[in-house]
């Protein structure tokens, strides 16, 4: 067993493998690693891991539980034990191998870096695998919220989220900028003496474990199509590249299952549009995965016109930060947005909401919790325990239809019965059924 220093597993439970043929072994009663989280993270925690073992009790009737393991990130961790993230919470998870947390603050333009991202960049999550999927009677901002079924990957170890960035003003901007300005001919820093710089890495490695990911998932769970989000138009050797690997390693490895649109556009060059239409009508006929492309602009505003056009979307970093929280809304926003991030070859994945700490709340009892929540039905999909997921489901969309829901959904309703966090929780775990 790896050493721990600070704080010890359960006495009782086992430990999730992967094994060598890729797949997860689950034992029945896993040691799962959870981090409370800051903020309204204890509310949410609360309400859902309730929920959850609700689930897998009513649906394995004790042969399964988890073996909950409280490791410390954040300002838990920091009033605990003196840091922000403990060595032990790592090692908890390389060694468990699957986690779940609540979010945890970052403060803006200067402090601590983000622990969230370090945590993806520390076990190399390079997938934060976002659903984005519509509940009936959730009140939404659009008409047709129910055509919005969409998948994001967002590359989640590389871009400006790897911290490379230097202070206006500092000795090491200077060093930069002039570096820049005399050995790279730079001339367009249009205020040097203020600027402060920022790096941006995409790699073709990194950009092609992602988009394979994605399109393995779009396989395995009969998608359509796969959308490379980028602003390569502007970016064009980081996110113009990003385009071009991935329809790159589309051709390569999925050849056979896949048609892209830079296959179209070869088509299109050679023999005309007319052939090239009929060449994806074929492909999709035959139930070919499309891999299509989009710039992020103009992809912000088709999610919204045209939603049933996008399905699986691949992206780099900050683009799928923006489109998580974007796509959120068009479903009920970010009360009910869950989230994974996963390496699939380590089998490492620690799943999260994608919301944030919401201070505001903090300690109210008020927030709704769905995001965490259903991040744990697909943590317990993920282990293959799909009858506890399923029951969570059900729950979620009985108690919605109910009009029973939290402030953020009861504010949009007629004729809500607005419930506390915990409230909501009890509410699900009534109606699992
Ligand atoms: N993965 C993580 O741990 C993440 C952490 N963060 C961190 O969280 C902190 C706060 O970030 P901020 O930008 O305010 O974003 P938040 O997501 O924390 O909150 C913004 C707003 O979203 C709504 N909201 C958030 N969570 C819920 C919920 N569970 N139920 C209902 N509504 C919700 C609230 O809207 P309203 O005011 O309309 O009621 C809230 O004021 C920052 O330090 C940030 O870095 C941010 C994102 C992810
Ligand atoms: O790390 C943070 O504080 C923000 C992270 C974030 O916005 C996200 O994970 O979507
Ligand atoms: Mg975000």
């Amino acid at each position: 067993m790896a050493n721990f220093k600070l704080f010890d597993p359960p006495a009782t439970g086992e430990k999730v493998t992967m094994g060598s043929d890729g797949k997860l072994n689950v034992p029945n009663h896993p040691i799962i690693p959870f981090i409370e989280g800051d903020g309204t993270g204890p509310d949410i925690w609360a309400a859902a891991s309730r929920v959850l073992d609700a689930a897998v009790e009513k649906a394995y009737k004790g042969e399964k539980k988890i073996a909950w393991y409280e490791v410390y990130a954040g300002e838990k961790a920091y009033q605990k034990f003196g840091k922000w993230l403990p060595e032990d919470t790592l090692t908890a998870i390389r060694e468990y191998l699957i986690a779940i947390k609540g979010p945890l603050t970052t403060p803006v333009g200067g402090g601590i870096r983000s622990l969230n991202v370090a945590l993806r960049q520390e076990l190399d999550l390079y997938v934060c695998l976002r659903p984005v999927r519509w509940f009936t009677g959730v009140p939404s901002p659009v008409r047709h919220p129910e055509l919005v079924d969409m998948v994001i990957f967002r590359e989640n170890t590389e871009d400006i989220y790897a911290g490379i960035e230097w202070p206006a003003g500092s000795d090491e901007v200077k060093k930069v900028i002039d570096f820049l300005q005399k050995e790279m001919g730079v001339t367009k820093i249009r205020f040097p003496e203020t600027s402060g710089i920022g790096i941006k890495p995409i790699s073709k490695e990194g950009t092609e474990r992602h988009v394979r990911a994605a399109i393995e998932y779009a396989i395995a769970n009969n998608r359509k199509s796969v959308t490379l989000v980028h602003k390569g138009n502007i970016m064009k050797f980081t996110e113009g590249a990003f385009k071009n690997w991935g329809y790159e390693l589309a051709e390569r490895e999925f050849g056979d299952k896949v048609f892209t649109w830079a296959q179209y556009d070869r088509i299109a060059e050679e023999s005309g549009k007319e052939a090239a239409n009929e060449a994806q009508a074929k492909a999709e006929a035959e139930g070919k995965i499309i891999i299509k492309d989009a710039i992020a602009d103009i992809f912000l505003q088709q999610v919204l016109t045209r939603p049933a056009e996008f399905d699986v979307v691949a992206t780099m970093n900050l683009n799928g930060d923006y489109i998580s929280d974007a796509l959120a809304a068009q479903v009920g926003g970010i009360g009910i947005a869950p989230g994974a991030n996963i390496n699939f070859t380590t089998g490492h994945a620690i799943f999260e909401a994608t919301h944030g700490t919401a201070p505001k709340y903090a300690g109210l009892d008020k927030v709704n919790p769905s995001s965490v929540i259903l991040s744990g039905e697909m943590m317990l999909r993920h282990l293959g325990w799909h009858e506890a997921a399923d029951l969570i489901i059900k729950a979620m969309e009985k108690t919605i239809a109910s009009k029973v829901v939290t402030y953020d959904f009861a504010r949009l309703m007629d004729d809500a019965t607005e419930v506390k966090c915990s409230e909501f929780g009890d509410a699900l775990i009534k109606n699992m059924e």
